[in-house]
């Protein structure tokens, strides 16, 4: 435990699963607050929250769980961000920060935004951190340990709060990057969205072939396709919630990715193998360029134009 002063005399995190138990366990093992708070719609999730002991309350009273909080992060599925702003809006401390874990921006903003007071700090923010794992159990205190937290505040937002916000995700162990939520939502649909989409495509079209039966999927699902098995895994809640709210640029993304997947389709079809070995070695340039910077994830410049073929 670190002997810096509480960032948040009284945390309070709503939504108990990988994101939302991390916060807590970070928090604690870190010191950021003097009392932790655990609030969750399922009584089942509050009674895994007690006996890991990873909160000091833990309840299903939403109302109770933000009195006097002075910071409250919502860690639901994207579609559940505005019920539960409208729940928690009158016992909001006046002065509090208020934000969320949501991998969607602009309408997980939409959704909250017109519920809270206008006392209260709204620093909306993405840690870009995560497993395929949910629930309680799948969270860890290192999970956010050199990764990115993307803040997408109103350009208005309190200078003190903001800088206390980013202060305690620094103490989480993440970098802390701003930005509108827009583009955050273009980035990510490209990074993360269009990716996990990919995934869940190949595994189904896998499961779907009638002349590979599920043995042999399993017996010879070594490399590429065994990593997609993996992100495939993901939460099906979640990720519904992502694509329902994250639209706009999902689809923008994917009428791009589906034009030049034609590209390669034509180029196998005729055999053009230049253009397939152009391609391979600049994405083969991109994994070692990310591999370079130490990073896992990369954000693409949209400035440039495509360019490619
Ligand atoms: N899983 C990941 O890798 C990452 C997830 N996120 C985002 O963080 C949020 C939480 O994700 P996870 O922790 O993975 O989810 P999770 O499925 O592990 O946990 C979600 C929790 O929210 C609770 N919940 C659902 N509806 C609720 C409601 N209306 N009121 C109160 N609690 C409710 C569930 O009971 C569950 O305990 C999502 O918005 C997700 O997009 C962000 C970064 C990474
Ligand atoms: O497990 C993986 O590969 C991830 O990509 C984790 C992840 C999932 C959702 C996010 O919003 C951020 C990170």
């Amino acid at each position: 435990m670190s002997d810096a002063p509480f960032l948040f005399d009284r945390l309070c995190v709503i939504g108990i699963g990988l994101i939302g138990s991390s916060i807590l366990r970070a928090a604690r093992s870190y010191g950021l607050s003097r009392t932790l708070v655990a609030a969750d719609l399922s009584q089942k999730v509050i009674g895994r929250v007690e006996e890991l002991g990873i909160a000091d309350v833990a309840t299903t009273d939403f109302g109770a769980a933000v009195t006097d909080a002075d910071c409250v992060i919502l860690c639901v599925p994207s579609g559940a961000f505005g019920v539960v702003t409208e729940i928690i809006a009158p016992h909001l401390k006046p002065g509090a920060v208020i934000s969320d874990s949501g991998s969607v921006k602009g309408a997980v903003v939409a959704q909250m935004s017109p519920f809270l007071p206008s006392g209260v700090h709204f620093i909306p923010a993405h840690p870009v951190a995560g497993t395929e794992h949910s629930g309680p159990d799948a969270g860890f205190a290192e999970l956010f340990e050199n990764r990115w937290c993307i803040f997408t505040p109103a350009e208005n937002i309190d200078a003190e709060a903001l800088a206390r916000y980013r202060a305690f995700w620094e103490r989480l162990g993440s970098k802390v990057e701003r930005m509108t939520p827009e583009h955050h939502d273009l980035v990510l649909a490209v990074t993360s969205h269009v990716p996990h989409l990919i995934a869940y495509n190949i595994v189904g079209t896998a499961d779907d072939l009638e002349t590979v039966t599920q043995s042999e999927v399993i017996k010879f699902s070594a490399g590429g396709f065994r990593d997609f098995t993996r992100i495939a895994a993901s939460d099906p809640t979640m990720w519904r919630d992502v694509f329902l709210n994250n639209k706009k640029a999902v689809l923008e993304v994917l009428g791009r990715f589906s034009e030049d997947l034609a590209y390669l389709q034509r180029a196998i079809r005729w055999g053009e193998g230049d253009k397939l070995f152009d391609l391979f070695t600049r994405t083969r340039a991109v994994r070692r360029s990310i591999i370079d910077q130490g990073q896992e994830t990369a954000a693409p410049d949209f400035g440039r134009p495509h360019g490619k073929h």
